[in-house]
């Protein structure tokens, strides 16, 4: 069946969906219903179809290396799990439609998904980045310019403008976050896109979308050619696996990505695709408390007067910016407590907030991130880009927002970040006032 033999109402509706399958796996089937309305997402990412022989409700995990073949010229639908599996092929078919794509596919983490899209790059492509990115994605591209051929530029990702100077033919890839992790700094995706492709149309905008889930943002509508997600974060929300998931509209870009993912052998285990079939469903309502309990805590921490980066106050500079683009403001925000000791101390008093790196599950944890996560950055290109050291990251969970609070409370108190007087808790130094619970206090 032709892309053009689709019945009208499912094709008007799924333009993009390769509804045909083509050489893709046939299932999940379309969920959009027969009179051609297309679901909400929430529907959309509870809802699947398969061609399992039981009818199981849930798809099956295809836990096996190899498939039998009827002859032995092969030619069935799977051969070797590395080159497709059931489960992993139903999973693909899921986020296609949840993330709006003509194609995705998913690998073993969020790296090896930026791995596998980066061996598009060729010696001699240049790549134009951000200077805040996820430390990881700052390693990766480190080690390309440094052992690969690639020239990599770093530049303020938040001003379209300041691409341009850096814009080339020989610009083969752009790869954008928003917002920034940590820094919460917003990228105008449609702006830098155009921009990019623009100057060089064979070049491809690339945005790792981990921070926002398909939930809040679509890349690929605003004029990205590939969207990449770490599916350890929200997509999945428990932290119970590692996965990487790609999204594409462009069929023949997806083979060339599938190519490697074949070749290199990353493709996500069938287990794991099952893990993430059953968290990524609850994703909606996961976000949906997570952000709510964000902004009630970015709330209470600016009220006390920390300074706080979090898209969902109206204090961020880029807040009209990010909700020209996103349905949400996610469930990360930061703030500085002016001091590295001090913010050890607030990270080390909590409680119900676990130090951990990561984020997107629906337990609530803090972390510092030029210790933790961003640590892979050096300390001299954290100075330059203006990290700063005391920075605190809080990735919210499902909580009590009360509870969550009272912790957070406490734990400023502990460890002097905050000045307790008669008017209330302030941000502040303890020498600036009464501090409660700390051996630093004044009394
Ligand atoms: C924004 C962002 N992108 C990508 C990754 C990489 O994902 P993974 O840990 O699944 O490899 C991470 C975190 O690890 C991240 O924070
Ligand atoms: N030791 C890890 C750190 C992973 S950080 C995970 C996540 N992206 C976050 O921002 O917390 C490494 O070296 O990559």
């Amino acid at each position: 069946m032709s892309p053009s033999d689709k019945p009208a109402s499912l094709g008007a509706t799924f333009q993009k969906l390769d509804l045909s399958g083509h050489d893709l796996p046939p299932t999940p089937a379309p969920s959009t219903p027969t009179n051609g309305r297309k679901y909400a997402l929430a529907t959309e990412l509870v809802y699947t179809e398969h061609s399992d022989q039981y009818n199981a409700s849930s798809m099956p995990i295809y836990q096996t290396a190899t498939f039998k073949q009827t002859s032995n010229s092969g030619g069935l639908e799977y051969d070797y799990t590395r080159s497709g599996n059931p489960t992993r092929s139903h999973l693909e078919r899921h986020l296609a439609k949840i993330m709006s794509a003509a194609r995705t596919l998913v690998v073993s983490s969020g790296m090896g998904a930026l791995d596998v899209i980066t061996r598009l790059l060729r010696p001699g492509d240049e790549v134009i980045t951000g200077d805040d990115l996820y430390g990881g994605t700052n390693r990766l591209l480190t080690y390309l310019a440094t052992h690969g051929g690639i020239i990599v530029h770093h530049i303020d990702t938040t001003d379209v403008a300041s691409i341009e100077p850096v814009l080339s033919e020989k610009t083969a890839m752009v790869l954008l976050e928003t917002p920034t992790n940590p820094l919460i700094k917003i990228v105008d995706i449609a702006g830098i896109a155009a921009a990019a492709h623009k100057v060089a149309p064979k070049a491809v905008v690339c945005v790792d979308n981990t921070m926002m889930s398909p939930w809040l943002l679509n890349p690929l509508d605003l004029g990205a050619d590939i969207v990449y997600e770490s599916g350890t974060k929200y997509l999945s929300g428990h932290h119970d696996l590692m996965a990487g998931v790609i999204a594409v509209n462009d069929l023949s870009l997806g083979e060339r990505l599938y190519f490697t993912i074949n070749a290199s052998g990353c493709g996500l285990s069938p287990f794991d695709s099952w893990l993430l079939l059953r968290g990524v469903k609850t994703l909606g309502v996961r976000m949906e408390r997570q952000q709510a309990n964000a902004m009630a805590i970015a709330t209470f921490l600016e009220e006390m007067g920390f300074k706080v980066r979090y898209p969902g106050l109206k204090s961020h500079p880029q807040y009209e910016l990010h909700w020209s683009m996103a349905r949400g403001a996610g469930a990360v925000l930061s703030f500085e407590t002016g001091d590295v000791t001090v913010s050890e101390r607030v990270v080390e008093a909590t409680r119900l907030w676990a130090i951990s790196v990561s984020f997107g599950c629906v337990n609530s944890l803090i972390s510092m991130p030029c210790r933790m996560s961003h640590a892979s950055i050096d300390a001299k290109t954290r100075a330059e880009r203006n990290m700063p050291e005391d920075i605190i990251r809080l990735c919210v969970g499902i909580e009590d927002v009360d509870d969550l609070i009272d912790d957070l409370r406490t734990a400023l108190v502990q460890a002097g970040a905050v000045i307790v007087n008669v008017d209330g808790i302030r941000a502040g130094k303890p020498s600036d006032g009464l501090v409660l619970g700390s051996e630093s206090s004044s009394e």
